[in-house]
């Protein structure tokens, strides 16, 4: 099935994760002409994507001919009770909202959009080369069409998977949604300590960043686990064993990378409030 609906597909939000969430359905060829966009100041790289598929900005809609089949929320958590009052006015009686927004509740979109049909959803930013993961929960209201639908939408993006159990967004976000950053923050270190280790800076980045693109490649190809994978780098007594020590196994990493993931899915209950 390729994603279409009752009507326009509103997108609240061409920010980063907006806009590659457009960008992957526009690809995979949904009609621009179907497009509504909101957002007083796109980003630089989503106006030019806009444009390029004559979709009209506007900064605020306060009017629409036609409800949209799709309200997708891609605004910050933050200023989301400002956004919904005006997004709750356009919505018609089968819209179905889908939102990507870290932490905030399916309640609190029903909230200020009662009976509406709403799916939750956290992807991650591979999304911008359609390699992301995104994890939905629906509420009670969405029909198994459509959540066929935001399940087609979301795929332009990548993988996509549901849970029935809301109370998991929170962890899932903290691992797969900021995911990310732990990752290019490993790539960011691996480059300054070979730098700090007498390599240009230039080349540290360079093998960082080949090591982390390649290892995640493997990662995924390979039928292996990721912990297999790691012993198959590390020789008794070799280099892999010594820096290994270092990093602390579950006493120093795990332990580290726990607490992160604790913090983060903390942060996500807490934009809830
Ligand atoms: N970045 C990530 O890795 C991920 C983010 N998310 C979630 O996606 C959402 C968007 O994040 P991200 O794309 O990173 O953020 P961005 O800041 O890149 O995008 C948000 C966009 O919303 C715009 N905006 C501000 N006010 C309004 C309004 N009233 N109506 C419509 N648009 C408005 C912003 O404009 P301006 O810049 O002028 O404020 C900006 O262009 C968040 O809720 C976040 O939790 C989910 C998964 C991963
Ligand atoms: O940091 C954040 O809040 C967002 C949600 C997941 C990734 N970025």
């Amino acid at each position: 099935m390729t994603f279409t609906s009752q009507g326009p597909l509103l997108l609240a939000g061409a920010g980063k994760m907006g806009g590659a969430i457009l960008e992957g359905l526009l690809a995979r060829g949904l009609d621009p002409r179907t497009v509504i966009v909101q957002d007083p100041d796109p980003a630089p790289a989503v106006g030019d994507l806009l444009a390029d598929n004559g979709i009209d900005v506007l900064p605020f809609i306060d009017e629409l001919t036609q409800p949209p089949g799709v309200i997708l929320i891609a605004v910050k958590p933050q200023i989301m009770e400002a956004v919904l009052p005006g997004l709750a006015k356009l919505a018609g009686p089968h819209t179905l909202v889908v939102s990507i927004a870290a932490g905030r509740r399916l309640a609190s979109f029903e909230k200020f959009m009662p009976g509406a049909a709403v799916v939750r959803a956290m992807p991650n930013t591979p999304a911008a080369i359609r390699r992301g993961i995104t994890v939905a929960v629906a509420n009670k209201r969405v029909t198994p069409v459509q959540r066929a639908f935001a399940d087609d939408l979301l795929s332009a993006v990548g993988e996509v998977l549901w849970v029935d159990d809301e109370a998991l967004l929170d962890p899932v976000t903290a691992v797969s949604g900021s995911g990310p950053a732990y990752v290019f923050l490993l790539a960011e270190c691996l480059a300054e300590a070979g730098r700090a280790a007498g390599l240009d800076a230039k080349l540290a980045a360079q093998l960082a960043r080949a090591t982390v693109a390649g290892s995640g490649a493997l990662l995924e190809q390979s039928d292996l686990s990721a912990e297999q994978l790691r012993k198959n780098v590390t020789s008794p007594g070799g280099t892999t064993a010594a820096a290994l020590e270092v990093l602390g196994g579950v006493d120093g990493l795990q332990k580290l990378m726990t607490a992160a993931v604790a913090a983060a899915t903390k942060r996500g209950r807490d934009l809830a409030k």
